[in-house]
């Protein structure tokens, strides 16, 4: 059993924070929200999600699943904490990071003891760096030490409890062997497979496989057209193309003429926003990095 401590219940802070409960352990989700709190305390569910009500209810019953707002005090009584915040695309397409910048300044605030935090948010790659200079510089105790370890997330909304359970794969990155195998033994119950490498490559595989499934459905649309003109059946043509193992048919259904394109095309855009700037943003050459007045990351050398 771990002491969990999960920053930002949102959809994947709940889903995650109660999936872990679900497998054993003690879990805290604090957010800032008070409202999406209390609704939580009265056992109300502010996402629908098939089975979350039940995982919750159960969970908070065997007093494994705890909710609060008061962020400072859940850090100090966990050992592992998440960062699951919200990193909405900006106005220039680039991840708002302020709200992670805001928990890891938390976290340093409140590192009572030694702790292992995490990163679940979908954040460009060097973010794990900059969450250490973060910590760091805001410690209370400086002889207290902590590591970073990236954890991204791959649900999908209406699947997502599914999705935890039985994830594809838990992928893991620090610099920090111990803090790693104690995410990896924290993934057991799961039965998944688990893939362990350094913070910035599993930063870049969030990244990496968001653009692919992107690819995927843009491939997909471009065939359509071309289906069209020529009356093939894009249905046929993906299914009959999916079947080659070295391709699969997941991810190759034509996005839909309304909501779906305009929301894929801005996705991608974010994308192709964020994987360029993670390409720019070298890590290990810059000497500092800092966040700007709207929130977005910035490096300087
Ligand atoms: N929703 C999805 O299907 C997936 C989302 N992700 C990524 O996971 C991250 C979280 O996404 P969602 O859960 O969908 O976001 P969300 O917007 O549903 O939830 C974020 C929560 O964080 C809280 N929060 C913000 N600042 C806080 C702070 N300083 N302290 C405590 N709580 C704070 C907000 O009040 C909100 O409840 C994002 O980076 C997203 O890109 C990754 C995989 C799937
Ligand atoms: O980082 C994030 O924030 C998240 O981004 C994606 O989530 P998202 O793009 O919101 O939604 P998806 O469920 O992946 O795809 C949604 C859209 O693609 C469309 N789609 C999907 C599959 C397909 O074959 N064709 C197609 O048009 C769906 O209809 C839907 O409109 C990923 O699924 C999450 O794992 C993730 O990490």
């Amino acid at each position: 059993m771990r002491k969990i401590t999960v920053i930002g219940t949102g959809y994947v802070g709940l889903v995650s924070g109660t999936c872990f409960a679900e497998v054993g352990n003690r879990v805290i989700c604090c957010d800032v929200d008070e409202r999406k709190i209390n609704m939580l305390r009265r056992g109300e569910v502010p996402i629908y999600e098939p089975g979350l009500d039940e995982m919750i209810a159960r969970n908070t019953e065997k007093e494994r699943l705890f909710f609060t707002t008061e962020v400072g005090e859940a850090i100090e009584s966990s050992d592992i904490i998440y960062i699951a915040v919200g990193t909405p695309m900006s106005e220039t397409g680039e991840a708002d990071m302020r709200y992670v910048m805001q928990a890891a300044k938390k976290i340093g605030e409140h590192l009572n003891r030694y702790k292992i935090i995490v990163n679940k948010s979908t954040v460009p790659v060097g973010t794990g760096e900059l969450v250490r200079e973060v910590v760091q510089a805001n410690k209370k105790y400086p002889w207290i030490g902590f590591d970073v370890v990236s954890n991204p997330e791959f649900l999908r909304e209406g699947s997502a409890i599914s999705d935890c359970m039985n994830m594809d794969r838990a992928v893991i990155g620090s610099d920090s062997e111990e803090a790693a195998a104690v995410i990896a033994e924290l993934h057991e119950p799961f039965r998944t497979n688990i893939f362990k490498t350094d913070l910035e490559s599993a930063e870049m595989i969030k990244y990496a496989a968001n653009t692919f499934l992107a690819t995927k459905i843009s491939f997909i649309n471009a065939i359509a057209n071309i289906c069209e003109r020529v009356g093939a059946n894009v249905v046929h043509v993906a299914e009959g193309m999916g079947l080659d193992s070295r391709i699969g048919g997941k991810f190759c259904r034509r996005a839909s003429a309304t909501a779906a394109p305009a929301s894929r095309r801005i996705r991608t855009r974010w994308l192709i926003s964020r994987t360029r700037r993670a390409t720019i943003s070298n890590c290990s050459n810059r000497s500092s990095a800092r966040t700007t007045a709207n929130g977005t990351l910035c490096w300087t050398s």
